[in-house]
């Protein structure tokens, strides 16, 4: 590290000079000296401006936005030390690390550290002229006496120029980041009365912002607000329920894009587990993240992703705040997140750089219930119950609805989004740049078609939810459960070191004392670490958990058969003359499903599921028949044909049709029933696309077919082993 000089300030007199400090040119001088941006962004040369002349100032940018550009330029214009407060460790850590790179005085304290870098930091605070202009600290060291007395005394010494809460949303329970900790940061007003507060975070809702200014006391800040599109990101949405195999489809399109950065978010940890496995074994750079894994596991996947020594992260939303890598060029949401400003951050932190980047969110209705269900659960009434925990899920369930609308609703995705935060936009603001613009009629094909499977589903009671647990409940089992279908909270204890928060949350929740006012994120939050806390203490138990959580209950196969029984009945329909034994094929086809992927998990075998589902609504009868010609002859079943078909099954492969396309137009005459048009796509190469044969679903009378499954089914089962050892090693 090269240490760098402060660039050479213009020496008039005081007022001059204070003026000068804020002036647009001698701001812009030191963005390209230590920075190399040739020009500010936005508005950050306000925010900057606003700080330096004592002003306190509340800045909304949105992800990626350069937030910390407006305390990072502070801290060069002016002498003295600039105090970051960050929810983080890793958050710290990285700006830290790129500030010294760049040869600025920058550094954090945290438990983190050891005894001798601390006393270093603490004498070069107490030295006459301190050499540090950024210091980053966790929320819970301002609350401990001694620091802030450290923090009083600089201030005498008229050294602490300014302060800067960085993801401030963290302090509102409101927001969707809640950290109790953040509570504490009030106390900064009343011993540092004179010192600006800057408050910076990409959340949007205003009963946030009201909550951050009053709790921090700001007073009369400048509040600044840009605009939350982000014109390099193009949005698209993905429907499960349509798709052939939703896994095959996301390995295809991360291998189409070839070697990028990517992140994949997923609910629950196992699905993380499992389908990291799986992008491995199909060739893809990869590693799960996830609150599960231990410290030293998770940071070691960070640096690895960091480091591009792998390519994509599949994480749950414990892969949060603060991930600070330009060039991720495609975030996969493969469930549902729980609110509009949950996928707003997360597949914000696509395309930093302002490049091309894209968001892919692949929406299943039955995750949809999932979700719908736990949130309903986490807000419901329980022996400390309260209008407000009633009102807090409600709360919940409306944030949900948004995103659901996302998916489900017509029209421009983008436009969904700002509109979602406040800002009124026209659909030609998006360019044709989410899928839904580009592909329109495409678009409103598989709607259609999810209206059906949604229509089905509800018809059939089909609800794969199978949670009893409410929230009180601090019995392991049942928050496990809860824990496994829910969200998590952005980071863990681990990440937050110092942080008072993990006691505070489970003290909180083994007195059963749910405060009316938690919002369902905080609930999540202790749960979270309340499991953490169990499985610390009880690792047999997480083992046999392991196991439950994957189980496939008889209820769900039964709700399978149902599945598969009326789409056997339409199949009836549609093929005028087919008679089918409806009960016996579909218990055959379920089986099918249940022997293949009945061991892989839940997700598997509802991927299966579903596939059959949508190979049925295209079959021909001499499909149908040879699919259930190996029923017993002994079973009571009967597949006659009358119809004629005019091509043998072997003429007549079925075809699951390519990777939507964001760069082709739209071409919704070649539509064929799924989500997916069969245009030449420009991005996904065809031979990664999803009509190869190995995406299809199992028809055991084509030989090639069932040699290609055989293959797959081959390369699934060393993927389960090879998952199975990961986890087995983790849990030793
Ligand atoms: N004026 C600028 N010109 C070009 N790049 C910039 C400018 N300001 C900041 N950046 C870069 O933009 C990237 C994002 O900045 P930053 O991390 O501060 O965003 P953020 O708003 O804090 O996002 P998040 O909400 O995700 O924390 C960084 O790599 C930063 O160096
Ligand atoms: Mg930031």
């Amino acid at each position: 590290m090269q240490k760098k000089s402060t660039l050479p300030l213009s020496d008039a007199n005081a007022n001059r000079k204070k003026k000068e400090l804020r002036s647009k040119e001698t701001l812009v001088k030191l963005l390209r000296w230590h920075f190399g941006y040739p020009d500010f962004r936005g508005m950050q040369l306000d925010a900057i401006q606003s700080v330096l002349s004592g002003k306190d100032c509340f800045c909304l940018m949105p992800t990626g936005g350069g937030k910390s550009m407006c305390y990072q330029i502070p801290a060069l214009a002016k002498t003295g030390i600039v105090l970051v407060v960050s929810p983080l460790i890793a958050l710290m850590e990285n700006q830290v690390m790129a500030l010294k790179e760049k040869g600025i005085a920058a550094d954090f304290l945290s438990s983190t550290k050891t005894a001798d870098a601390k006393v270093k930091i603490h004498e070069d605070l107490d030295s006459g002229k301190p050499s540090t202009r950024l210091l980053y600290v966790t929320p819970e060291l301002i609350a401990t006496p001694g620091f802030m007395s450290k923090l009083t005394k600089i201030y005498t010494r008229g050294l602490l120029t300014l302060i800067a809460i960085d993801e401030a949303h963290c302090i509102s329970s409101w927001g969707h980041d809640f950290r109790p900790s953040y509570r504490k940061l009030s106390s900064l007003r009343s011993h540092l009365p004179d010192v600006p507060i800057l408050a910076l975070t990409a959340t949007a809702a205003p009963k946030v912002q009201r909550d951050v200014v009053e709790s921090l006391r700001m007073q009369n800040p400048l509040v600044l607000k840009s605009s939350f599109n982000r014109p390099n990101i193009y949005y698209e949405v993905r429907y499960k329920d349509l798709l052939d195999d939703a896994f095959a489809d996301l390995s295809n399109t991360l291998k189409s894009l070839g070697d990028v950065c990517a992140i994949v978010y997923c609910l629950e940890r196992s699905m993380c587990d499992d389908l990291s496995s799986n992008l491995s074994q199909s060739g893809i750079s990869c590693a799960a993240y996830h609150a599960g894994l231990n410290n030293k596991m998770r940071t070691s996947v960070l640096d690895d992703w960091i480091s591009s020594k792998i390519k994509v992260v599949v994480a749950t939303v414990a892969f949060g705040m603060g991930i600070d890598r330009k060039d991720v060029r495609i975030v996969c949401h493969f469930n549902i997140p729980k609110s509009m400003e949950a996928f707003y951050q997360e597949s914000g932190r696509a395309g930093r750089d302002q490049l091309p980047s894209r968001s892919l969110l692949y929406y299943g209705v039955d995750d949809c219930k999932r979700m719908k269900f736990i949130l309903s659960k986490s807000g419901s009434k329980n022996s400390q119950s309260s209008s407000s925990q009633e009102e807090s899920s409600k709360i919940s369930l409306t944030a949900f609805n948004q995103m659901v609308e996302y998916c489900e609703g017509s029209g421009c995705r983008r436009k969904r989004i700002l509109e979602s935060f406040g800002e009124q936009v026209t659909a030609s603001l998006c360019g044709k740049t989410c899928d839904a613009c580009r592909h329109a009629n495409l678009v409103a094909r598989c709607l259609e078609d999810l209206k059906t499977v949604s229509a089905l589903c509800h018809k059939n009671g089909s609800s794969r939810v199978f949670i009893t647990s409410s929230t009180s409940a601090i019995d392991g089992e049942q928050l496990s459960e809860f824990w496994n279908r829910g969200g998590e909270a952005s980071g863990s204890e681990e990440d937050i070191s110092d942080s008072e928060d993990g006691n505070e949350v489970i003290n909180n929740l083994t007195r059963s004392k749910l405060q009316s006012r938690l919002g369902v994120n905080e609930k999540l939050a202790m749960l979270q670490r309340a499991e953490e806390n169990f499985y610390k203490n009880n690792n047999s138990y997480k083992q046999s958990n392991k196991v439950d959580k994957n189980a496939i209950s008889d209820p769900m196969r039964g709700a399978s058969r149902q599945r598969l029984q009326n789409a056997l009945k339409q199949v009836q329909q549609r093929l005028d003359n087919f008679k089918i034994e409806v009960d016996t094929s579909a218990s055959f086809l379920e089986d099918e499903c249940y022997k293949k992927y009945g061991k892989a998990g839940k997700s598997f075998y509802y991927s299966q599921v579903a596939s059959t589902v949508r190979w049925l609504k295209s079959a021909s009868s001499s499909e149908l028949m040879n699919r259930l010609r190996s029923i017993n002859a002994s079973a009571s079943m009967s597949v006659v044909s009358e119809a004629k078909q005019s091509l043998s099954p072997a003429e007549q492969p079925f075809k699951s049709p390519p990777a939507l396309d964001p760069c082709a137009e739209d071409t919704s005459n070649e539509y064929s029933g799924n989500a997916r048009s069969e245009t030449s796509p420009c991005i996904v190469p065809m031979e990664s696309c999803s009509f190869n044969n190995t995406n299809l679903p199992q028809i055991p009378s084509f030989s090639e077919f069932v040699n290609s499954r055989k293959t797959k089914g081959d390369q699934l089962n060393d993927t389960k082993k090879h998952s199975r050892v990961e986890k087995k090693m983790r849990m030793q």
